[in-house]
């Protein structure tokens, strides 16, 4: 039954002023489920994932989290954002704090935990992200992989739902992509609800159990990665998917 998905995305319409960036997007996501958004750039797969929570306003259309509406105007974005852990793609660190400082700031600030509880907390998620011999790195000191690894252990310190990640290994060289997927992979693999744009088509081929394609703001096409990527349906979908194989 659809009222029982853990998140369901209805009819979202989103305008800039006069342009329109999101016209009736609609899927749906179980609990565990992994979605990628794919499309081309401007198709409004960031936006998107922005309107899940609240850092961009959608104005029309419905977006059920755990049974709650998120767009609601009642609806505290504070607590939505302590469910919903976000991934940028550029790290955003706090460069005077080291790597425990600023997975701990945000237990500590936002959830009230002591500074023992929010330091072990933090300790804990970056030793689950593979930064167990980093703990007290400034993030100058830090590759950008690990950097972004810090970004994943902050998110995941509050114990978020959800996870969206926006395009997490963009920023990065490529000998570096490997390490942020591989922790992703982990995060798939203990059952994290994730909702993901990214360019890296094996890795969403790997982890996806649904594709949303997006261009010009309209859902093309979605489905399972075998679907959607070997038997495209909609020519738009087949155009898109050979351009980008080209630059491979
Ligand atoms: N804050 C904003 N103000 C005005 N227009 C915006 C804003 N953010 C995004 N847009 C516009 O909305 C459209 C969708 O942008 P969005 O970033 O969601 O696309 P995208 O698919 O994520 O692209 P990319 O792959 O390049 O990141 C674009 O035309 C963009 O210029």
């Amino acid at each position: 039954m659809s009222d029982d998905n853990f998140l369901r995305v209805a009819d979202v319409s989103k305008w800039y002023g006069e342009e329109q960036v999101l016209r009736d997007v609609s899927f749906e996501m179980d609990r565990g489920d992994v979605t990628v958004l794919i499309g081309p750039s401007g198709s409004g797969k960031s936006t998107m994932l922005r309107c899940v929570n609240r850092l961009a306003e959608a104005q029309e259309g419905s977006i059920l989290l755990d049974g709650e509406e998120v767009l609601s105007p009642d609806l505290d974005v504070n607590d939505l954002r302590r469910e919903v852990g976000m991934v940028f793609q550029g790290f955003n660190l706090f460069a005077h704090l080291t790597a425990v400082g600023n997975v701990a700031l945000g237990p500590r600030r936002v959830l009230g935990l002591s500074e023992t509880e929010a330091r072990d907390r933090a300790e804990a998620q970056l030793e689950r992200v593979g930064l167990g011999e980093q703990l007290d790195s400034y993030p100058a000191e830090l590759s950008g992989g690990q950097q972004q690894r810090v970004g994943i252990a902050r998110a995941l310190a509050m114990e978020p739902k959800l996870m969206l990640f926006d395009e997490p290994t963009s920023a990065l060289d490529p000998e570096l992509i490997g390490e942020v997927l591989e922790v992703m992979h982990g995060l798939v693999d203990e059952g994290m609800t994730m909702l993901v744009v990214t360019h890296e088509m094996s890795f969403a081929r790997e982890v996806a159990d649904e594709i949303v394609f997006l261009d010009d703001g309209h859902v093309v096409e979605r489905g399972p990665p075998e679907q959607l990527f070997d038997h495209p349906e909609e020519e738009r979908t087949g155009r898109f998917l050979e351009r980008i194989a080209s630059h491979d």
